[in-house]
């Protein structure tokens, strides 16, 4: 008899078969993101369908837009719009090429999208005859805030469709910070050259509201085209890829914060240097317009700044909510397996009964305790005439029917407090609580009947089946359970040796050849 330990562990392998590997709560639980990545792997062996050429041919014309969308005005030095604020003149930067590039990042992940933002900002630079420092800096700094947006995305299972309050809320936030690092590489020269601030400023300001108006243009796009989008994704699973791993989200968000840190530091710093400046300067501009520029700075990195609190508050609920999903997920699988593992640790899978070891514990508890209280039990042993034969005749997969609906009809035709069980192979056991042997003669005729009457209809019209059934009673002096299940066994092979279909019993404390035997009708 295999010991508690084995069926244990075979019992939660099988469990575990019958789960997605999901639901396991480790490193590598997968869950929903809301950016796509291409599946590079995957595309080599589908390359025939055409799709991928069609793929790399939009990435070339996107980049081509996008050289042309930057180069051009860049060249003709109209890529900003003036908008006059306070004394200063706002340029509103425009980055249309940034637009395509977003597109790109959220269907098809940062490295499509990421290379477009990339090559048209340092095209764009290099047009505007900016240094080569600067030109890398717009470059990587293009590239940070098409990570920011779509390590966000990754992290958080929101999809860019905007077909939702919350959607539409994610993509705002998204954008914005997005927008505020696309903007840092003015910033940081504004804090590299330390001087003229305030013209410097502007040029901040305008370069970040040029990007927000810019992502503002996505709006109605992804309002109408998003879903749509979405679904043609959906239904080529081989080509983009949306799961990623659970601890992807935790070094998603220790990078965002890192990220934001970065920024508050640089927008800290400018500001300590452009008032130390002021203070230096102030004999000549005097107070009150020192104390205006050091408000004014303060101003707007304090927007920017209370922009980004509110952004880090509502990413890191939605991260919490998706959290708290998944663990919630994870936790009713778990319980799910739990009680499977329960189930199959006490039942056949077969039959649905009760296993036999799980039986065999059950019967000796319920011995002792009819020995205790005085009362009787007795045990009916049921075993399926020439099984054999139906498995030749009919296939072992219709042997295996009839022992599963034997095992559905079993318990209806019991109390539910006995013990039904299977035995091994074709025979069934039964334990029937505080019942005498001329009552469990009763219940063994009743059982003999039924299933001799059992119909198959799913297997064969003519299919039927009969039962051999050995009883015997447990004597109250004498309640081992081993012994009883022999003397059932006995008359068990009694009842075989009589024509089969019938009922003998050990006759125990009765006489013997008195009322033990039943017939086969
Ligand atoms: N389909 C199916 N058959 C089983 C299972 N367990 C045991 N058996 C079959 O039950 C048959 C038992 O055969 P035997 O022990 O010769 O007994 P029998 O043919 O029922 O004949 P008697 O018991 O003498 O009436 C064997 O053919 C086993 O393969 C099972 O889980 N599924």
């Amino acid at each position: 008899m295999p010991d508690a330990a084995d069926i244990f562990s075979s019992a939660a392998d099988e469990a575990a078969c019958h789960l997605p590997a999901s639901s396991l709560l480790d490193a590598q639980t997968e869950v929903d993101s809301g950016a796509r990545m291409l599946r590079f792997r995957l595309l080599r062996p589908v390359a025939q369908r055409g799709i991928v050429r069609r793929l790399a041919l939009a990435w070339f014309l996107s980049l081509s837009l996008c050289l042309l969308s930057v180069g051009w005005p860049a060249a003709e030095s109209w890529l900003s719009l003036s908008l006059p604020w306070q004394a200063e003149v706002l340029p509103l930067v425009l980055a249309p090429g940034m637009l395509l590039a977003i597109l790109w990042t959220l269907w098809f992940g940062i490295a499509l999208g990421g290379a477009l933002a990339l090559l048209s900002a340092l095209f764009a630079a290099w047009v505007m005859h900016f240094s080569l420092p600067f030109i890398l800096l717009s470059g990587a700094t293009h590239l940070l805030a098409l990570l920011i947006l779509y390590l966000g995305y990754r992290a958080v299972p929101m999809r860019p469709d905007l077909s939702s309050g919350d959607n539409l809320l994610f993509f705002l936030m998204m954008v914005t910070v997005s927008a505020t690092f696309a903007s840092l590489d003015v910033l940081v020269g504004v804090y590299a050259s330390q001087s003229g601030y305030a013209q410097l400023l502007s040029l901040w300001l305008g370069r970040w509201l040029g990007m927000l108006a810019n992502f503002a243009l996505l709006l109605p796009l992804l309002w109408l085209y998003g879903r749509r989008i979405e679904r043609a994704l959906d239904r080529l699973p081989w080509l983009t890829r949306r799961r990623v791993r659970l601890t992807y989200s935790l070094w998603t968000t220790a990078l965002l914060l890192l990220a934001l840190l970065l920024y508050v530091f640089l927008a800290v710093r400018l500001h300590g240097a452009y008032v130390a400046q002021a203070f230096v300067h102030y004999d000549r501009i005097g107070w009150p317009t020192v104390a205006l520029s050091a408000l004014q700075v303060l101003q707007i990195i304090h927007i920017v700044l209370s922009v980004l609190v509110v952004f880090i508050a509502y990413f890191f609920y939605q991260i919490l909510q998706h959290w708290t999903g998944t663990l919630k997920r994870t936790a009713s699988q778990l319980s799910l397996l739990n009680r499977k593992l329960a189930e199959l640790a006490l039942t056949d899978e077969l039959t649905g009964l009760y296993n036999r070891r799980h039986f065999m514990e059950m019967a000796r508890r319920e011995l002792a305790n009819a020995e205790r209280h005085g009362m009787p039990c007795s045990l009916l042993l049921i075993d399926i005439d020439h099984f054999k034969q139906v498995n030749d005749h009919y296939g072992h997969l219709a042997g295996d029917q009839v022992l599963r609906i034997l095992g559905r009809l079993l318990p209806v035709l019991l109390r539910p407090s006995d013990l039904a069980a299977r035995y091994g192979g074709e025979e069934l056991v039964v334990l029937l609580r505080h019942t005498p042997l001329d009552e469990a003669l009763e219940v063994a005729e009743r059982i003999r009947q039924a299933i001799a009457a059992q119909a198959y209809p799913d297997l064969s019209a003519s299919l039927r089946v009969t039962v051999s059934l050995g009883v015997a009673e447990s004597r109250v002096a004498e309640p081992d359970l081993d012994w009883l299940i022999e003397r059932a066994d006995r008359a068990l092979y009694r009842a075989k040796d009589g024509g089969r279909n019938r009922i003998e019993c050990d006759p125990g404390a009765w006489a013997a050849g008195s009322v033990c035997s039943g017939s086969s009708g």
